[in-house]
C-alpha cells in the first residue's frame, strides 16, 4: 500500500478492502450515485494490518479501520455513515439519506440500527470468536463476547425480518443508505458462515431483490460470493 500524498486522476480517492463488509457499503453508494469516475480505489490490506500502521493512523484514520474518503485537497472522512453522506450530499439524485428532515431522520435511525444490531455486532464475533484478521491484528479476543454479539446479529435479522414484513426497503417505501447497511451485515453474516435464520422469510426476499441491483450485484464482495 502506498500512501498517496496526492491526488493523481480521479478527484477522490477510497482506502478500500474491496470484500470488506464496511467498504462495500461505500462502494454501493458510489454506484449508487454513479461517482464510479470520480472515485479510485488504493488497497489497504488488512490481513497485514496495514491499516494498524502507525504511518496509516497518524495520515489517514486515527480509528485504524475502513474505508476512508480522501477528496482532492487532502480532506480525510472516515466512517461509512458519514462517507454515504457526504457523497449523497455531492448531488441530490438518488437520494440515499433522505431529502426532508423527516426522512433523514427517520433513514439515520435505521440505518444506525442497522449498524448497532447487526452489522457491528457481527463484526465484534469476528474479531472475538473467530481467527478474524489473524494473530497479527486480533491482540485481544474475547470469545464469550463475541458468541453473545453473534446471537444479538440473530435477533437484529429477525428484528429487520419483522419490518420488512410490512414495508419493501428497511426505512420505508424507497432504497436508502439504510438498505445498504443491511446489506453490508448480510455479507458480513457470509463472511463467518452465520445463516440467515430460513423462518425471515421477508428478510430474505428483500436480499434477493437487493442483490440484483447493479450498484449491489457489481461488487467484488457478491462477484465472490457467486464463485
Ligand atoms: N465504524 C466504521 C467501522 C469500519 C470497519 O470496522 N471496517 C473494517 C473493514 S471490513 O472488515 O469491513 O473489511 C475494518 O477496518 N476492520 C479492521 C479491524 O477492525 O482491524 C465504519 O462505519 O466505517
Amino acid at each position: 500500500m502506498t500512501i498517496s500524498t496526492t491526488n493523481h486522476g480521479p478527484a477522490m480517492t477510497v482506502y478500500d478492502f474491496p470484500v470488506g463488509p464496511y467498504p462495500t457499503r461505500v462502494r454501493i453508494a458510489i454506484a449508487e450515485k454513479k461517482l464510479q469516475e470520480t472515485v479510485r480505489y488504493e488497497f489497504v490490506d488488512l490481513y497485514k494490518g496495514e491499516h494498524k500502521q502507525p504511518a496509516f493512523i497518524e495520515q489517514k484514520n486515527y480509528s485504524g479501520t475502513l474505508p476512508v474518503l480522501e477528496l482532492a485537497d487532502g480532506t480525510l472522512i472516515a466512517e461509512s455513515t458519514a462517507i454515504t453522506q457526504y457523497l449523497d450530499t455531492l448531488d441530490g439524485s438518488p437520494s440515499l439519506t433522505g431529502t426532508t428532515p423527516l426522512e433523514q431522520g427517520i433513514i439515520h435511525m435505521m440505518s444506525k440500527r442497522a449498524e448497532i444490531e447487526l452489522l457491528d455486532a457481527i463484526s465484534v464475533y469476528f474479531h472475538h470468536a473467530t481467527p478474524g484478521l489473524g494473530p497479527l491484528v486480533e491482540l485481544y479476543q474475547n470469545p464469550e463476547w463475541g458468541f453473545r454479539q453473534r446471537d444479538k446479529a440473530l435477533r437484529g435479522m429477525h428484528y429487520f425480518d419483522e419490518v420488512l414484513q410490512r414495508q419493501p426497503f428497511i426505512a420505508g417505501d424507497k432504497f436508502t443508505m439504510a438498505d445498504i447497511t443491511v446489506i453490508g451485515g448480510l455479507v458480513f453474516a457470509a463472511i463467518v458462515n452465520l445463516e440467515i435464520p430460513p423462518e425471515c422469510q421477508a428478510l430474505l426476499a428483500w436480499y434477493e431483490r437487493m442483490k440484483k441491483r447493479e450498484s449491489v450485484a457489481s461488487q467484488p464482495a457478491f462477484a465472490a460470493s457467486a464463485s
